[in-house]
């Protein structure tokens, strides 16, 4: 595994690092803001994973003696290694809870630190955060499809390096079950599973044998892979006989897996010839480059299986290489900064901030964060950022403040919460969405809006930088 030491970052952090540094502005104060720009696979949410693992290394974070010697042969003053000896991070962050649904185009995250402090610890944060959040996302979309069948995380062969190991996490937040990845299982406290591969299948002289060996050196997790040679005339006839096998020394055949060919149909044919020979409760596996798509359409054939296994499709994010979360400068030394762009849309958003889910006096969410600078008391009406003359009334919602201090003085400042804790928050936060922001084709777009106060800030500052 990497060494997360304060080496995790690029090169130009450090560079700035040192600029600041030389310049007698190591105690500048800086706010930074993480948020993203556009949803993954072009849905209607994403779900904010990667915090808790965040924080545990923000922790921890200091150049290793090994860093800075490796530091001192690069073009950095002996004064500026002396002050990284003793980094630390200190500072304060503000957040979503992991597992929320989040939305484009508001902070889901601010860090408030010194200068060098908040600027180095900007690509760990995002690297944690983008990846997570992608695969969370990922994952439970494949949950939302496949309601209370077995989702297991089989990517760790397909994922890109190490990245198999987050994966595996982030998968559980969004609503998989279970992992085949070990090393994760065991550092996250992740249910472990697993069936077999063909090859012991082809090991063997037969299937049968091969089989038999299996189920009598497992018998409490016996899954048998049906498809090496021929599902229908040899894998489940084989599968039947040693679920037979079993039931004679009192065990039970815990599953079959299908992964090639026609995968409902084979199911469906499968599950029938279980149930003839009184194996109703042998379950159905099926996996082959499934993804979210895939398992709808095979539920909508009635396809009796029972649990799914992932793998390429969601450790990578299949079809999308990344997140695009970025962190940006909202405030330098107290003061408000922005950052101007052709496109309104990429124009960022100044001050320390809170974001409030809007919900109607009924409790029931109306499709709407609003932003305001953070000590701003209430909201009455809401501005889209990027169409000035589009706003929405929202003086009668309820408001729930979504961001929370989860670091002070480079510390937590509540224990940690286990993987089970996040995923049972994440599922129920995404049960409170509508459904219209859920379905694949052409989602609700939720909306995201600005206070009057922070409208007026931003106008201002645009009328100051623009040149
Ligand atoms: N009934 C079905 N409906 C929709 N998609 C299916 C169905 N059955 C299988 N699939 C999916 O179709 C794709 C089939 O891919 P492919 O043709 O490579 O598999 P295959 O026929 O099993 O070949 P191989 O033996 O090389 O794995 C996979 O993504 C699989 O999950
Ligand atoms: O299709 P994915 O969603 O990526 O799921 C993972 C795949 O990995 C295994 O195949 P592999 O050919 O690597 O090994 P095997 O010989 O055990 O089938 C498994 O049988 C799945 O087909
Ligand atoms: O346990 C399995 O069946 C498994 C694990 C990893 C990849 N493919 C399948």
């Amino acid at each position: 595994m990497i060494n997360f030491t304060a080496t995790y970052t690029d090169q130009y952090q450090l560079a700035m690092a040192h600029v600041y540094f030389e310049n007698g502005q190591k105690d500048h104060t800086a706010v930074f803001d993480y948020y993203f720009r556009k949803l993954p696979f072009d849905g209607g949410y994403a779900i904010f994973a990667g915090l808790e693992d965040l924080l545990s290394k923000l922790e921890n974070l200091k150049f290793s003696d090994d860093d800075l010697k490796y530091l001192r042969e690069q073009d950095f003053s002996e004064a500026f290694l002396q002050y990284l000896k003793d980094f630390k991070f200190s500072g304060k962050i503000y957040s979503a809870q992991e597992g929320d649904v989040v939305f484009p185009n508001r902070p889901i995250l601010q860090v408030e630190a010194n200068i060098i402090e908040a600027q180095l610890i900007e690509t760990i944060l995002l690297n944690l955060l983008n990846f997570q959040t992608l695969i969370a996302t990922k994952a439970s979309r494949m949950r939302l499809v496949a309601g209370n069948r077995k989702l297991l995380d089989f990517g760790l062969r397909r994922a890109h390096g190490p990245g198999g190991y987050y994966a595996s996490r982030a998968a559980i937040i969004g609503g998989f079950n279970s992992t085949s990845n070990v090393v994760a299982a065991k550092d996250f406290n992740i249910p472990v599973s697993g069936t077999m591969a063909h090859s012991f299948i082809q090991s063997y002289d037969s299937e049968i044998a091969a089989f038999r060996a299996f189920a009598e050196g497992r018998p409490n997790d016996c899954v048998l892979l049906v498809d090496t040679y021929n599902t229908l005339k040899s894998g489940l006839p084989n599968a039947v006989t040693i679920g037979k096998e079993m039931e004679e020394r009192g065990e039970k055949l815990m599953g079959i897996r299908l992964d090639s060919g026609d995968l409902a149909y084979l199911a469906k044919e499968c599950r029938k010839m279980l149930d003839e020979a009184g194996l109703e409760y042998v379950k159905i596996a099926a996996s082959n480059q499934l993804d979210e798509y895939v398992i709808k359409s095979l539920l909508e054939q009635k396809a009796p299986i029972d649990v799914f296994g992932v793998g390429t499709n969601l450790v990578t994010g299949n079809p999308d290489a990344a997140l695009d979360g970025v962190y940006k400068l909202s405030m330098s030394n107290n003061i408000p900064r922005l950052k101007i762009s052709e496109s309104l849309s990429k124009v960022t958003i100044p001050h320390k901030k809170q974001v409030f889910r809007l919900k109607n006096t009924n409790g029931e969410l109306i499709g709407a964060d609003a932003i305001t600078m953070r000590e701003e008391n209430g909201i009455d009406r809401m501005y889209d950022p990027q169409e000035i003359l589009k706003s929405l009334p929202v003086e009668t919602c309820e408001t729930e403040a979504l961001l929370h201090l989860v670091m002070e003085k480079g510390k937590r400042t509540s224990q940690e919460r286990s993987l089970t804790e996040i995923a049972e928050y994440s599922a129920k936060r995404l049960n409170s969405i509508p459904e219209e922001y859920k379905r694949f084709d052409n989602p609700h777009i939720y909306k995201v809006g600005i206070s009057k106060k922070l409208k007026k800030e931003r106008e201002m500052l645009l009328k100051k930088y623009k040149v």
